[in-house]
């Protein structure tokens, strides 16, 4: 039996009792989860294999559900919370910012609304902003000035000049930040084809994790392409700089460099350089990411002809390369990846730490956007009002792009039981914490964040045998 039991405690850590003792003796999950007023344990008696059940997220106001409790199962029971929805900077206490950023050509000077997120609306409002009446006419304004612009500096002065009626938004406007393999490129293409939005090209162009000099490196990655872009060639080639101007800001640019969010030490830089920026993160169940991220790359270094950076990028992923030549499991490799990374949580909180403003961020989950319904519909309506995109026009359902699941082990993937016990056992309570983090921060209840991950795993749990167990990929 595996079980998640929630207490309601100040957020200190208690000492086990002598079963949550046993049950971390026996090597999966105990450990209590902080959040605002909520404390998560993870325990895990004796029989395995267990099953995982979320509870049903809590009834009646604000997190306060009661445990739910199904036999031999996982129980999510959620105690009073309080949420912060909108809370002025919802970062907390800063933690470090994982290095700073040294940018080339710009300065540090920070334009009005640099700290405000601008969350309402179109991209440029304040509700106190002042307008120019002079430019309601279009062309002039800012438009003109982010026309002229080949630099962040320039941008920040053009920002400092007031909107024009229908200069809704800023530019550039929105970052997808990441994480990889959670239905990203779908969503970009979801935007592009809405008429308010201007998409990058490419849509991952990974500018600042590849052309901001940090004292290391953002990522290993970045650093082994190398930067071959001006601030110029970023703002005219790939964000289309020009057709956002002739659009007098009408359009909002964006581009999904999906590595963002993993490289935390560009984030006090590029909030110096673009402060107003919207930021958006989709996020998968943790376990389903991992394998996916390892089998797209795994299928690239097996193609012939692929791109020699991209080689020389993996050049120290030793696990990978064994995995292509089958010399490596896909459990091993993909528990290493979840071993190496940062938490989501881990990240997400770098990034409030380093500046953004709670209500620049918008996180969404793969599991709930992708899936069929209403509940996907409204995932997706909330992203274009976060982004101040009109809800009632673009495409009506999210396409698919960049699916693998249906071609490769669509009847999921076989690991050994030990490496899904050990991957479950980094996962869930990094999982808890996030989802603690995030209703602490206003984006959504615990539980029902947890639920989709929960049901995952009690299914995967359900069905492994002493030896293996299948992991089909959460959608
Ligand atoms: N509409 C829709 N519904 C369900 N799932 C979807 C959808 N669109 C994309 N996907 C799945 O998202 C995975 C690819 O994510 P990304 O595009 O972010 O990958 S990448 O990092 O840009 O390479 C990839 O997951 P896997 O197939 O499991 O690898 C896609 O199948």
């Amino acid at each position: 039996m595996v079980y998640l039991a929630a207490a309601k405690s100040a957020c200190v850590a208690r000492p086990l009792s002598a079963a949550a003792r046993a049950a971390q003796q026996m090597g999966l999950i105990a450990r209590i989860a902080r959040c605002g007023g909520t404390s998560w344990m993870l325990n895990r008696a004796a029989t395995q294999p267990g099953v995982v059940s979320a509870g049903p997220p809590p009834s009646g106001s604000n997190g306060s559900g009661s445990a739910s409790k199904s036999g031999g199962s996982i129980i999510i029971a959620n105690t009073t919370t309080t949420t912060t929805a909108n809370s002025s900077n919802g970062s907390g206490s800063a933690s470090k910012s994982g290095g700073s950023i040294i940018i080339a050509n710009t300065t540090t000077t920070t334009t009005a609304n640099s700290s405000n997120g601008r969350s309402s609306g179109g991209g440029s409002g304040g509700a106190s902003r002042s307008r120019s009446t002079s430019n309601e006419s279009g062309k002039g304004g800012r438009a003109a000035a982010v026309a002229a612009c080949d630099t962040f500096e320039c941008l920040r002065k053009a920002h400092a000049l007031p909107p024009a009626q229908q200069e809704r938004f800023n530019f550039p406007h929105a970052l997808i930040l990441g994480y990889p393999k959670c239905a990203t490129t779908s969503l970009w293409h979801y935007l592009d084809q809405h008429p308010q939005a201007l998409a990058s090209h490419p849509k991952e162009p990974h500018y600042f994790t590849r052309c901001y000099s940090t004292p290391t490196p953002p990522s290993r990655q970045g650093a082994a392409w190398g930067c071959d872009q001006t601030q110029g060639d970023y703002l005219r080639g790939v964000l289309h700089r020009d057709k956002a101007a002739a659009s007098g800001l009408s359009r909002a640019a964006f581009e999904a460099s999906t590595g963002y969010l993993e490289a935390p030490a560009i984030a006090p830089g590029l909030r110096r350089a673009l402060p107003w920026l919207k930021l958006v993160v989709s996020l998968r169940e943790p376990i389903s990411q991992a394998i996916s991220l390892r089998a797209h790359a795994a299928e690239i270094m097996a193609r012939p002809g692929a791109h020699p950076k991209w080689f020389a990028a993996q050049e120290g992923d030793v696990c990978l390369r064994r995995l292509v030549a089958d010399r490596a499991t896909m459990g091993e490799c993909a528990l290493e990846v979840v071993r190496a990374r940062e938490s989501y949580v881990d990240s997400l909180r770098q990034w409030l730490a380093a500046g953004w403003d709670r209500r620049q961020l918008h996180v969404m989950q793969y599991e709930t956007f992708t899936s069929a319904g209403p509940r996907a519909r409204a995932a997706l309506d909330d992203l274009k009002r976060f982004l101040g995109l009109d809800p009632s026009l673009g495409p009506a359902q999210l396409p698919a792009f960049n699916m693998r699941r249906d071609h490769v082990h669509p009847e999921g993937w076989q690991i050994s039981k030990r490496d899904y016990l050990a991957l479950l056992a980094i996962v869930q309570p990094q999982s808890i914490k996030l989802a603690n983090e995030l209703e602490r921060l206003g984006f959504c209840r615990a539980a029902e964040w947890l639920a989709p991950w929960a049901a995952a795993w009690r299914r995967t749990l359900e069905g492994c045998t002493p030896a293996n167990c299948t992991v089909v990929l959460t959608r």
